[in-house]
C-alpha cells in the first residue's frame, strides 16, 4: 500500500512485504544517478538488513557508504550527530546526496536530524525497521536527538523524501521492542481511533500487522497534513508523551523505552483527564487494562510531583502553562491548558479522595 503524505514537500510512505529489495527501484526516481548515499544505521540492524539495502542501492546506480553507531536510545545525542558529520564530510556529500536511515525510531530521529542539518539540509529516505518506527516515527518530519536535561530537546522539521516500511523486517525485531510498538499504536486507538481500541482490547492487532502500521500512518497523515509544525492539533500526537518523557528523563534514557514509558504516561493522562472532570470515567482503566494485556507496565514508580517537575522542558509549555493532551473518552481528544501547580494539587486531591472511596 502506498499512503501519500501531503506536506509542502510531499513523500510516500510505501508499506509493502519485501520492500527492503526493492528500495534502490522505489528511491531511483528521486535522485541524479550516480548520487552517493549513505545507510545511517546501528549494531543490531545493520548486521541484519545492511547488505541487502546496500545491494539494492547500488544496482539502482547509487554509491553507497554506510554509518552504523552503537544500537539503543543512548546513542541518540549530539556527539553521536557530529560523528555523522564526520562520515558525511570525509566521503564528500554534496546537498544533491542524500541519507537512508535503517532502523528504529532511534536511527530515523538521529539521521534525519543529521540530514535536516547537514550543508543546511539534505535529503533523507527512512527505511523503519521497529514496529514504532513503522506505525509512527518514520512518518511526519520530527528528527532530532535528547540531551541530559530532556528528551527530543534539539531538533527540526525535516520530511523524508520517502518511507520504506517493510513489515517482514519485524520478523527479527525482538519481542519487547515490538511490545514498545504497541505502545503508540495504543496512542492512536485513544486520540482517534476508537476501533483500533477495540481490536486492541479483543487481541485482534497482531494478525493484522500490516493493516494496523497502514491504519495509523493514515492517522498521522490527516495530522501531520494539517499542522505539519506542531502548534496545534498534531499536539494529540504527545497523548502520554508529557509525563512519557519526563519518565524517560528520570531514568536516565536507558532504564524505560519509549512505548512504555508513553504507555505510562497515557494512564496517569488518563487519570489527570479524569480528576479534572475531562476524561470519561473509567477510561484509565480502560488504557490500563489494554497495556497489561500486552505486558507493559502502567506505574510510575515516581511521585507525582516529581514527575510533573520533570516536565519543564515539554515542548508544549507555554511558560507556568502547559498544555496537557487528554481524553474526552477513548478516540477523542483535547488540549487542555493548564497551570503547573494547579496540576498537582488538583492530582493529589482526587487521590485522596479515591483512597477514602476505597
Ligand atoms: N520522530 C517521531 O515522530 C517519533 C515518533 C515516535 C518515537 N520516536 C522516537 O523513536 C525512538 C524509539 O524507537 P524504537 O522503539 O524503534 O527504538 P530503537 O530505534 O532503539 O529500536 C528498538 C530496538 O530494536 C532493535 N531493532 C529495530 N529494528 C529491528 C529489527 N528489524 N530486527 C532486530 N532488531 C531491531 C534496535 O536495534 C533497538 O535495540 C525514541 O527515540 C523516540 O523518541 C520518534
Ligand atoms: O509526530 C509527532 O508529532 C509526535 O508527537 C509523535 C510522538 O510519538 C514522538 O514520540 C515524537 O518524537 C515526540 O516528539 P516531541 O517533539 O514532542 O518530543
Ligand atoms: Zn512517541
Amino acid at each position: 500500500m502506498v499512503i501519500h503524505i501531503a506536506t509542502d514537500k510531499p513523500y510516500d510512505v510505501l508499506v509493502e512485504n519485501g520492500a527492503l529489495d526493492r528500495a534502490g527501484e522505489a528511491v531511483k526516481p528521486l535522485f541524479k544517478s550516480g548520487s552517493q548515499a549513505m545507510i545511517v544505521s546501528e549494531t543490531n540492524v545493520f548486521p541484519i538488513y545492511g547488505e541487502r539495502l546496500t545491494a539494492s542501492l547500488t544496482a539502482a546506480g547509487f554509491r553507497v557508504s554506510h554509518f552504523v553507531f552503537e544500537a539503543g536510545e543512548q546513542q541518540k545525542q549530539l556527539s553521536t550527530v557530529m560523528r555523522i558529520y564526520e562520515a558525511l564530510s570525509e566521503h564528500g556529500f554534496t546537498r544533491s546526496d542524500f541519507i537512508v536511515t535503517l532502523g528504529g525510531g532511534v536511527a530515523g530521529d538521529m539521521g534525519g536530524f543529521a540530514a535536516a542539518t547537514f550543508l543546511r539540509g539534505i535529503d533523507f529516505v527512512q527505511v523503519p525497521t521497529s514496529l514504532l518506527a513503522q506505525v509512527d516515527a518514520s512518518v511526519g518530519g520530527k528528527t532530532g536527538v535528547d540531551l541530559p536535561f530532556g528528551k527530543n530537546l534539539v531538533g527540526a522539521f525535516h520530511q523524508p523524501r520517502l518511507v520504506i516500511s517493510d513489515p517482514q523486517t519485524l520478523s527479527t525485531l525482538p519481542d519487547d521492542f515490538f511490545t514498545d510498538g504497541l505502545g503508540e499504536v495504543i496512542k492512536y486507538g485513544c486520540i482517534m481511533d476508537a476501533e483500533l481500541f477495540g481490536q486492541l482490547e479483543r487481541g485482534e492487532v497482531i494478525d493484522r500487522l500490516e493493516e494496523t502500521i497502514c491504519r495509523c500512518v493514515q492517522c498521522k497523515k490527516i495530522l501531520v497534513e494539517e499542522d505539519t509544525t506542531d502548534k496545534g492539533h498534531r499536539m494529540i500526537l504527545n497523548f502520554g508523551h508529557t509525563f512519557g518523557h519526563a519518565l524517560e528523563k528520570l531514568t536516565g534514557f536507558s532504564a524505560l523505552s519509549h512505548g512504555r514509558a508513553v504507555g505510562i504516561g497515557m494512564v496517569m493522562a488518563g487519570e489527570v483527564g479524569e480528576s479534572l472532570g475531562i476524561t470519561e470515567m473509567g477510561t484509565a482503566a480502560r488504557i490500563r487494562r489494554v497495556l497489561e494485556s500486552y505486558g507493559m507496565p502502567v506505574e510510575a514508580g515516581y511521585d507525582f510531583a516529581e514527575v510533573v517537575e520533570a516536565t519543564a522542558l515539554d515542548k508544549k509549555s507555554f511558560g507556568k502553562t502547559l498544555n496537557l493532551i487528554l481524553l474526552k473518552t477513548i478516540g477523542e481528544c483535547v488540549i487542555h491548558p493548564v497551570d503547573r501547580s494547579y496540576l498537582v494539587l488538583r492530582y493529589k486531591i482526587a487521590a485522596e479522595q479515591k483512597r477514602r472511596r476505597k
